[in-house]
């Protein structure tokens, strides 16, 4: 800064107190206004820091010009009001679907598109989220409503449900007289609140006056099975339409609700290549970034398998943090092998850089994948192209079958279910492995046999690459900028060949990720926050931590925040951790942080259960369920009169064991003062005492 303009800085520092301040002087020659003039720019300039202001324009350098008109993933929901865009679209059925991990949406997906193949009928699949709840009062009687919802969280709807379910829960004054509609749940029966949403919805709006045309059906995830139960509904669905409103069944035809051209005239900087594209606009979730890895290591020691430790550091992106408790999502890319076989079938291995567009041709079909983008990064960033293949999109492939000996050899397996089932379990049955194996039993090339399915059928039938949870293993306190994954790297053994294994998607992709990051600094991965209900207690309070496997990915957090709390000389309650795994010497994860956050810890333990290895001097050979049972009446009082919280955390199962036994303890060891202990457990649970972050 000049040193000319400092006279005029220092008159307005306020040093002198007010009243006795001299006047500064008035500027009085020409040079004195100019100098004032420039004084003052200068300030605005500083004071204004326009340098650490956001451009307004930095996402013009970044935009893809034919995104410029709102091209891109497609939002289709102009209107909020479900009745107009109806009688807009000229439908018939409105399917809604609220779903986390993208099973109904799937389902409701799979069965608009076939009531219209075999039944002509004008359907549409909705997003609840992107409807107004008001707006099903004004749907006429003469369209059909459908529900297709799943519970998460602990009886908590999808994200995509959470404002129709609040909606509800206010019990509104308005009418659903005109609804006609049937709803299909999906939960598991390992959870405490099974199938919870589904059941509040129908409460609710049979309250409001809509009229079932079925019983609430409820698919159980606990075997696997929701979608035979899924296609037994959907049967039966079908069926009531048809009877209903008289519709003749055709032979299934394909009419895309998507275009797919080829575009030369795009550069490739305009493509999308990788960069998920959030769905979920709400506030449980952060917006999608990539975020370099900083640190990765092996957690396992002397093991053929492998378990990951990846710190995230999101130090580039200030506005994104989490807290303690909190799930991170990770957009996790398909394997190159399989890109390879569905490019070779489809005939598209030269083709698969070349840009390509997607539009929508139907005002209700959301366009699920971002665009413009190119087949090789649409197979392996953006659909779901290493699943299972479902039986509904077994049978609409016959249409495309290149030959007669092809058709026959998929058709025995859609009469035949059972054997399908068989078929796609022993062989890891993609789209890519199906469509390969069928060519090479009809006798065809093994490339390039079914060039003839249009990609937007591909598009339609796969859907959009879904992000994978996992619970955060670091503390928001002591690693604000840096939430750690702990994962697992699945392998299932193909029941046909089991020297073949079939790698878990998101796993496998975080350990790749991992491997890299170690040699090369720049590996990064797609990731979003998601906030959690799973949170530590205030840190006075005991806690009782249950973890099993990986589910001690956040209990290594509270207890590492617990321990630095106690050296800050803060008070901290009784803390014990009950951990289960294998077998010491393989996958006791984390061993001496935790031991030395527990030996600087006072009142602070751990108990181990190895469910394969004798470990002297503890509890043996067991599962967590086990040691926490021999611990049942010190537990059952440190409950019922220290107000102990209890946290667990891995697979649903265990944690309904753990409950159960639980459950058992108090029982025996503790007078509630109230006869009935479920009612006790219930309100207990509700208040806190006992909070789960479980999976499958
Ligand atoms: C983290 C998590 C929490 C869940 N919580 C519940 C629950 O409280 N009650 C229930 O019945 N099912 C629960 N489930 C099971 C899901 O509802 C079931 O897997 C369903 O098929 C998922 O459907 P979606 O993919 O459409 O979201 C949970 C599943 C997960 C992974």
């Amino acid at each position: 800064m000049s040193s000319a303009l400092l006279p005029y800085i220092d008159f307005l520092r306020p040093s002198i107190p007010l009243g006795q301040q001299q006047l500064p002087p008035i500027p009085q020659t020409q040079g004195d206004i100019a100098a004032c003039f420039a004084l003052a720019i200068a300030l605005g300039f500083w004071y204004c820091k326009p340098w650490d202001l956001p451009d307004p324009y930095r996402h013009v350098y970044f935009e893809k010009p034919q995104l410029k008109n709102g091209g891109g993933h497609g939002r289709a929901a102009e209107t909020r009001n479900i009745a107009k865009k109806l009688e807009e679209t000229n439908k018939d059925l409105v399917i809604f679907w609220g779903s986390q991990s993208g099973t109904a949406e799937e389902f409701a997906n799979r069965l608009a598109r076939e009531c219209y193949s075999r039944f002509g009928l004008n359907s549409m699949s909705a997003d609840l989220s992107d409807y107004d709840a008001e707006s099903l009062s004004d749907i006429p009687e003469s369209k059909i409503t459908l529900f297709l919802l799943s519970t998460y969280g602990e009886g908590d709807p999808s994200d995509n449900a959470a404002s129709f379910y609040r909606y509800l829960q206010h019990k509104p004054s308005h009418s659903l007289a005109n609804m006609q509609y049937a709803a299909f749940g999906l939960g598991n029966s390992s959870y405490q609140y099974y199938n919870r949403v589904v059941d509040v919805v129908a409460t609710a709006i049979d309250a409001m006056g809509a009229r079932a045309l079925m019983p609430v059906t409820k698919a159980d995830d606990v075997d696997g099975n929701t979608e035979e139960q899924f296609l037994a509904w959907k049967e039966s669905i079908l069926r009531l339409l048809q009877n209903k409103l008289d519709l003749a069944e055709r032979e299934p035809i394909y009419e895309p609700k998507l275009q797919v051209k080829e575009d030369e005239s795009l550069d490739v900087i305009d493509l999308h290549s990788g960069e998920p594209v959030s769905r979920d606009d709400n506030k449980t979730s952060s917006a999608v970034v990539s975020a370099p890895v900083s640190d990765a290591r092996e957690l396992f020691q002397n093991s053929s398998r492998n378990c990951v430790h990846l710190d995230v550091d999101l130090s580039a992106h200030p506005t994104i943090s989490y807290k303690t408790g909190d799930h991170i999502a990770v957009w996790p890319e398909n394997p190159a092998e399989e890109v390879d076989i569905l490019l070779g079938q489809l005939g598209l291995h030269d083709r698969r850089n070349i840009p390509i567009g997607i539009k929508s041709l139907d005002p209700t079909m959301k366009i699920p994948v971002p665009t413009p983008t190119s087949t090789e990064f649409l197979f392996k960033h953006y659909l779901e192209i290493s699943a299972a293949v479902s039986t509904d999109t077994l049978a609409s492939l016959l249409q495309f079958a290149p030959s007669p000996s092809v058709r026959s050899f998929l058709g025995q397996y859609v009469k035949n279910r059972q054997a399908y089932i068989q078929l796609a379990e022993e062989n890891h049955l993609t789209l890519g492995r199906l469509l390969r194996m069928a060519a090479i039993k009809g006798g065809l090339p093994e490339d390039g046999a079914w060039a003839n399915i249009p990609l937007s059928f591909v598009v339609e039938v796969l859907g959009a690459l879904r992000p994978r949870l996992y619970s955060i293993s670091s503390s928001s306190m002591l690693a604000p900028r840096k939430p750690a994954i702990t994962a697992l790297v699945v392998e299932k053994p193909l029941l046909s060949r089991p020297a073949e294994f079939i790698p878990g998607l998101a796993s496998t992709h975080l350990h790749k990720v991992s491997l890299s990051s170690r040699s090369e600094p720049s590996s990064s991965l797609h990731v979003a926050i998601r906030k959690s209900k799973f949170r530590p207690p205030i840190t006075t309070k005991d806690i009782i931590m249950i973890g099993a496997g990986t589910g001690i990915a956040p209990f290594r957090a509270f207890l590492l925040e617990r321990a630095r709390l106690h050296a800050m000389s803060r008070p901290v309650g009784r803390t014990i951790l009950f951990f289960g795994c294998r077998d010491p010497q393989e996958d006791y994860i984390y061993k001496e942080e935790l031991e030395q956050a527990v030996a600087n810890l006072p009142g602070a333990e751990i108990v181990t259960a190895f469910s394969r290895t004798q470990y002297p001097g503890k509890v043996g050979r067991g599962y967590v369920q086990d040691a926490v049972a021999a611990r049942g009446e010190e537990l059952s009082m440190m409950i019922a009169q220290q107000e102990a919280r209890v946290y667990v955390c891995g697979r649903a199962a265990m944690s309904r064991e753990v409950a159960a036994v639980l459950k058992d303890a108090l029982k025996a060891n503790v007078d509630l003062g109230i006869e009935n202990h479920t009612e006790w457990w219930t309100s207990w649970r509700r208040m806190g005492g006992f909070s789960e972050d479980v999976w499958g």
